[in-house]
């Protein structure tokens, strides 16, 4: 049984800089990537937190940089999407990778399937589709195994989720875009704080503690590099608004 963590001390965000997963930690999970919902309580917190830590916060997703912008009403938010693959700095900058060719095919390939699987959702990324299978549990184990055979094909990543397994460009992590976020001016002196609940938020919670700073587990306790756990997404907003009342 994997050991449990503390809850995070109130004043973890002292002198920090945040990191933030998105789906699961921000929002509820929902039963497709469109059905997420944000409000206006949340819009509230990112800005009350955005001064709080003199604008060094950032969101590290899987979804792609304009996708989290669109949810969450603010494009000047930093950001990195699609697993860390595009970087959206906190001074405007935006950098990307080039989309390799090949990805409209794949998706074609995961319509297919999905067509003859009803509840089977595809969702195609700027550098990546994903098959999403939390309507049709049933189809996990074919859903995976097709993404790794294209995946094998094509010499692309495959990224497990949550009820979901992705074929994207490989190159990246939520590791990784911790790392290059941090060499932002805006970001220098700063102790890295990740919270997330993904094993995909393993590698940012591993990057945050190597800096000096932490990860922030939430969810059910399980093997991790984070060094503190919120049970769920009301427990991890509670203790943001907390950090920074209204
Ligand atoms: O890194 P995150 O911000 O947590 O994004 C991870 C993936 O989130 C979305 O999929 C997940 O949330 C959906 C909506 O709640 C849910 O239906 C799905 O089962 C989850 O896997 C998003 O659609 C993906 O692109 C992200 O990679």
């Amino acid at each position: 049984m994997a050991a449990d963590r503390p809850r995070p001390p109130a004043d973890l965000l002292t002198g920090a800089a945040l990191f933030l997963d998105f789906d699961g930690t921000l929002v509820e999970l929902a039963e497709s990537p469109d059905a997420v919902a944000v409000d206006a309580r949340l819009r509230a917190l990112l800005h009350r937190l955005s001064r709080l830590l003199d604008g060094r916060i950032a969101i590290i997703s899987g979804r792609p940089v304009d996708g989290v912008h669109a949810l969450i009403g603010d494009a000047s938010l930093a950001v990195a999407g699609s697993h860390g693959l595009e970087i959206r700095w906190p001074d405007g900058r935006i950098d990307v990778p080039e989309r390799p060719e090949g990805f409209s095919r794949i998706v074609t390939q995961m319509q297919h399937f999905a067509n003859s699987r009803p509840g089977v959702i595809v969702e195609e990324k700027p550098f990546g589709a994903a098959l999403h299978y939390r309507n049709r549990p049933e189809a996990m184990a074919e859903s995976h195994a097709l993404a790794a055979a294209i995946a094998e094909g094509d010499g692309h990543y495959l990224q497990h989720g949550k009820m979901m397994v992705e074929v994207r460009l490989g190159g990246a992590d939520k590791g990784s875009a911790l790392k290059t976020l941090m060499e932002a001016p805006e970001m220098a002196g700063a102790r890295p704080v990740f919270i997330g609940d993904d094993v995909t938020d393993e590698p940012a919670m591993a990057a945050a503690a190597a800096l000096g700073g932490a990860g922030v587990l939430v969810g059910d306790a399980r093997d991790t590099a984070a060094i503190y756990r919120l049970p769920d997404v009301a427990a991890a907003l509670a203790w943001l608004d907390a950090a920074c009342p209204a």
